[in-house]
């Protein structure tokens, strides 16, 4: 185990709840914590993890393993079942839920957010009429995260890979803004080491300087009385409480307590100018480190914005999708010979958006026309929306795991032609099964790139 910095226990001395012993026996430990936040959209039973599994308290959807299984052999894992996330960040449902009425459509922006932990999670929580706009500035990363969102299966999501700078075309367009910044990652030493050997007071300035860049370019883009959550998962009051002061003093944001339960054992902060924010310290809570904190714009403007015009289907191309999906609260739009599909109340915002960022993914992607043919798209089989009569086949594990590491299969489907494939009911992606071999249609970029013997099983 790699020493914690004394430097860096020396700056957290005198902090609200800090606990220098508890806090060093806890990094020491080697206990590690695994727990899953389960995809509403997609019902599956988490007690095949073969885990004993606990409630997360701050939310509805989280929950401990007693062990960790291996995530990449487990086909619900692939199937967007469940999505594999740190506890304590999980508390973004908190903040959501007691900050924003949640039954109304709103449009929300995840500003710093590949790999896509808070973007699903904030996806689970809208309403099907909300929009979420989930951005990440690093364009690799972005890729991860658009994988992240189809897994999801859910269609009022756009994923976009800008600079928040680029935000600013967006005067006052969104009621929501979470914005989970980069930081120095104190809270994820017990976890990652290199995080420990990464840490320096150099760092800890250069990162709360980028994150006051962060903000100070996305504030612009939320409403007058829209609801900003902060959250960092580093200790350093200079990414945490002087964040919050700077906020409230000097870029006109209205501080929102929370109600904390005292039995979750979250410490309640107060910064200098009286803002309240959270602590996770991993000896006090069952998750690792992590800071948040709720504010509300007092004072902003709105604009007319540019908008794209949209590229709508033909009826011809609609009725030939109808065999796959109910269009009735759908629009189709094309991108070049693609077809995409959004909820019909959203498609404004959708054209604002594609006017003024650089767009990765919108809707759900629903395929090409070829030969008065639709060749469908991954995205489509795992959203959950096709219709019953779409032929089904049932994979056993093997198979399944065959099937994700794109692999031929040596299986004999009773129908041909195109389907998808299931394992525990859950859709996995497309196969075309032809009189004489079964192609088979996962993405290449999503394939299991380990051997299965590997795993230990
Ligand atoms: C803490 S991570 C986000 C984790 C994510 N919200 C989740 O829950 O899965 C911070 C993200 O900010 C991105 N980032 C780095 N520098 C940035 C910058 N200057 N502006 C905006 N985002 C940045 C990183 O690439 C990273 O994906």
């Amino acid at each position: 185990m790699v020493q914690l910095p004394q430097e860096f226990i020396a700056s957290l001395e005198g902090l609200p709840g800090f606990d220098k012993e508890a806090f060093e026996t806890v990094h020491q430990s080697g206990e590690q914590i695994t727990s899953i936040r389960v995809n509403p959209r997609k019902k599956s039973e988490i007690r095949n993890l073969k885990s004993e599994i606990t409630p997360v308290p701050w939310t509805q959807y989280g929950y401990y393993l007693s062990q960790r299984p291996s995530f990449t052999f487990d086909p619900l894992f692939h199937a967007g079942c469940y999505y594999v996330q740190e506890a304590s960040s999980m508390f973004l449902e908190q903040a959501l839920k007691q900050t924003v009425d949640l039954t109304k459509p709103i449009k929300a922006l995840d500003m710093c957010a590949a790999p896509g932990g808070k973007s699903t999670h904030i996806q689970s929580l809208i309403s099907p009429d909300s929009l979420l706009v989930s951005n990440e500035v690093i364009k690799a990363r972005a890729g991860v995260l658009k994988q992240n969102i189809i897994k999801w299966g859910a269609s009022n999501v756009i994923v976009t890979n800008n600079d928040p700078q680029h935000f600013n075309r967006l005067e006052g367009f969104f009621d929501v803004m979470v914005v989970d910044a980069p930081c120095s990652g104190s809270g994820l030493f017990r976890r990652d080491e290199e995080a420990i050997e990464e840490w320096s007071p150099d760092n800890v300035q250069l990162c709360c300087g980028r994150q006051r860049r962060i903000l100070a370019d996305a504030l612009p883009a939320l409403k007058q009385d829209g609801v900003l959550i902060y959250s960092t998962c580093s200790y350093s009051t200079e990414e945490d409480e002087e964040i919050m002061d700077w906020l409230v003093t000097e870029q006109g944001m209205e501080n929102i307590a929370l109600q904390v339960p005292a039995e979750w054992k979250i410490v309640t902060t107060t910064s200098k100018a009286g803002a309240e924010g959270y602590r996770f310290y991993p000896d006090k809570v069952k998750g690792e480190g992590f800071f948040l904190s709720c504010f509300r714009k007092k004072e902003g403007g709105e604009r007319r914005y540019k908008m794209a015009k949209p590229d709508i289907a033909t009826a011809k191309e609609k009725a030939l999708l109808e065999t796959y999906i109910n269009l009735n609260q759908l629009e189709v739009l094309k991108q070049g010979d693609m077809l995409f599909a959004l909820p019909k109340i959203l498609i404004e915002a959708f054209l604002v958006i594609q006017a003024n960022l650089y767009l990765q993914y919108a809707g759900t992607t629903l395929g090409e026309i070829m030969k008065n043919k639709l060749v469908p798209d991954h995205a489509l089989a795992v959203s959950g929306m096709l219709l019953a009569n779409i032929t089904r086949f049932e994979l056993s594990l093997e198979e399944a795991i065959r099937y994700l590491q794109r692999a031929d299969l040596s299986i004999d489907p009773p129908v041909k032609g195109w389907q998808v494939v299931t394992y525990q009911n859950q859709v996995l992606g497309w196969i075309n099964a032809l009189p004489n071999r079964i192609n088979n249609y996962y993405p290449k970029e999503m394939r299991i790139l380990k051997q299965y013997y590997d795993s230990g099983n």
